[in-house]
């Protein structure tokens, strides 16, 4: 179906807008009425510069409190539909959205607001425009899209249609089901919106917290499933009032956008396939992640040292060498973390962007090309990088916050690639216990969490938990979690800059992966293999240790044994979770390692406040210059 995205969904003027709008593929857009006056563009030239972008005006939007009115005010709504219309045969657009009345003279009944429209057709038909009637949800008559089809079957013209929106239908908790029944060639104009689940009013919740369907909480596949349903095959729009978007780089949220309307349109006949739209390609299915097979730091000769030193104190051994890159592979029982001193490519330009950072990440799949091939058709960035002879090409995207993101999988010659791109030394000896990678915690500022999100909800099979709310002494982190398989990431946004996830956001100069979370099948033996190491533990503070026994009930030889090894502990209804910090480096980065007991499902998020605050206390002034 072709795509269409409301100016109001992006910030910039409208030469911004159109520029990002046509570079994120959409082929066209609705113009909101406030935009163009705001413009200094006449109708005709604005008409023109749209197609100048390969984009149509597919909606002109809104006409406010039409309908039910009784006079003078009804013939002033007609003289102004009027006005409006003209504009539109200047603008080289023929539908408007008409959106159910507020208007505190307007009157109910309807069969009154059925003629009003049947003679606004008449009127509309002269102009060669149509008119699509919209209910708002918060409308004071017409609140439910059964309403405005029955407004709209009533007016009987051929001039006059109906206009669905998910916002308003979903928002409202209406079945989408109930738009099965209404004929397809009567809905003139779908908008798609998503929205977090809070509570709060309709009006308020609609223009400020709509985001794009896959980022909220709304069965927006659910709404689309229906309408392709009714056979409707027209403009598929985005109408996302959003105060970040509004204020976010235009070409990012157009980007988001198309991603979204892809991947709804791919759920949609995933689910029904019987509702298959003609011009979607088939792309592979999402799958999920089975796990992390390495992660890859980019450093310098310079800073290396001091890296090798706190990855030799976790536990971690050289265990081999890349074959041509200076890389080297440190290994402890399933984890491969590699590091890259390479002083040209990719991992160059990370380290001097970042300083020492995770810059790709490895991810195993069942079928690496299929799960690149799905990423790259929802716009993803496929990353290219020069392959040595006889090395493997490993199919890579760019990731979240720039970082690389590699496909591999074990059916395919990429299964070898410990054999092929590595000498790999003889086994290490024993580490310190730590198993594998438990989660990768990823932060970036607020605003760039819903795009993030997206990102790996809608390219793989994932589930996200509930945001929850991190207390930093100096400001709020806001924690996404993320599950896709075997692999778990958190992304944490930080809105205010002196929390610590918003100094490391300005210390490595934007968004990366900030902690990485090992796992081990005993902490406490992992923690005493640890201090025999120098590891730079993080000292949690005796009140804690008073209040996580009072609050579990836990005996005095577990909490000391805790105490002693700087654990920290919480439950959930699965299970047990136990953790273990390192210091923060000095540009906020760090470790930690855990154990999950039974099917404890979270992320030690009470323990949060306590461990950011012991954290706090070690870190050196910031503003420190990186050498
Ligand atoms: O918030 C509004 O007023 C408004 C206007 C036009 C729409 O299409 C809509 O969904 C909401
Ligand atoms: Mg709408």
């Amino acid at each position: 179906m072709k795509t269409s995205i409301a100016t109001v969904s992006l910030s910039g003027n409208l030469t911004e807008k159109l520029a990002a709008i046509s570079a994120a593929g959409f082929d066209g857009i609705e113009i909101f009425e406030q935009d163009f006056i705001a413009s200094d563009f006449g109708p005709a030239e604005v008409g023109r510069m749209v197609r100048d972008h390969g984009l149509e005006i597919t909606l002109f939007q809104p006409f406010r409190d039409f309908e039910g009115l009784p006079e003078p005010h009804r013939s002033r709504a007609f003289a102004r539909a009027a006005r409006k219309f003209e504009l539109m045969n200047q603008l080289g657009t023929d539908l408007v959205l008409f959106c159910s009345s507020v208007h505190p003279a307007a009157m109910g009944g309807i069969d009154r607001m059925a003629d009003d429209f049947h003679e606004l057709g008449d009127l509309a038909r002269q102009y060669g425009v149509r008119v699509g009637y919209e209910a708002l949800c918060w409308g004071r008559f017409v609140n439910d899209h059964r309403d405005a089809w029955e407004v709209v079957r009533r007016a009987d013209h051929p001039n006059i249609g109906l206009i669905l929106d998910s916002f308003h239908t979903l928002g409202r908790k209406i079945d989408p089901d109930s738009i099965r029944s209404i004929p397809g060639d009567r809905i003139f104009f779908v908008q798609l919106a998503d929205a977090p689940a809070i509570d709060m009013d309709l009006l308020y919740w609609s223009r400020h917290f709509r985001n794009m369907p896959g980022e909220g909480d709304l069965d927006v596949p659910a709404f689309m499933r229906a309408v392709m349903a009714t056979g409707y095959d027209g403009w598929l729009s985005l109408e996302i009032f959003n105060d970040q978007f509004r204020a976010g780089l235009p070409r990012l949220v157009a980007l988001d956008g198309r991603r979204s309307l892809i991947s709804v349109q791919d759920r949609a006949r995933r689910a029904e396939p019987a509702l298959a739209v003609a011009d979607q390609t088939d792309i592979p299915a999402p799958v999920p992640v089975k796990g992390v097979e390495f992660i890859e730091f980019a450093t310098s000769e310079d800073e290396a040292p001091e890296l090798a030193a706190l990855l030799t104190a976790t536990g971690f051994q050289p265990a081999g060498s890349h074959v041509s890159k200076p890389v080297t592979l440190w290994r402890q029982g399933d984890v491969n973390l590699l590091v890259n001193t390479d002083a040209r490519g990719f991992a160059r330009t990370s380290y001097v962007a970042h300083g020492t950072t995770v810059s790709e990440i490895g991810l195993s799949v069942a079928d690496a090309q299929a799960s690149f091939q799905r990423a790259t058709a929802l716009l993803a960035q496929p990353h290219q990088q020069e392959v040595g002879k006889g090395e493997l090409a490993i199919p890579a995207i760019r990731g979240v916050s720039g970082s690389v993101m590699r496909f591999l999988d074990s059916s395919s010659e990429l299964g070898r690639i410990w054999d092929v791109d590595f000498r790999i030394a003889d086994k290490p000896a024993p580490g310190a216990g730590i198993t594998g990678i438990d989660h990768l915690a990823q932060t970036m500022p607020y605003d760039e969490m819903l795009s993030s999100s997206l990102f790996y909800t809608e390219i793989f099979a994932a589930e996200k938990s509930p945001m929850v709310d991190v207390i930093d002494p100096d400001g709020l982190v806001r924690s996404q979690a993320i599950r896709t398989g075997g692999m778990r990431v958190t992304l944490n946004g930080a809105e205010a800059r002196r929390t610590l996830a918003g100094r490391f956001i300005e210390e490595s100069f934007g968004s990366s992966v900030q902690h990485i979370a090992f796992s081990t099948n005993d902490i406490f033996a992992t923690a005493e293999a640890l201090r025999a190491r120098d590891f730079p533990v993080l000292r949690i503070g005796a009140n804690y240790y008073d209040d996580v026994a009072a609050r579990f009930g836990l005996d005095s030889a577990l909490t000391e044994r805790l105490r002693r090894g700087n654990i920290m502990y919480d439950e959930d209804a699965g299970g047990q979770f136990f953790q273990l910090y390192s210091m923060p480096r000095k540009d906020g980065f760090f470790l930690e390692i855990v154990q999950r007991q039974g099917n404890y499902n979270g992320y030690g998020a009470p323990n949060a406040p306590f461990r950011i605050a012991a954290q706090k206390r070690t870190a050196r002034p910031t503003g420190m210059p990186r050498a």
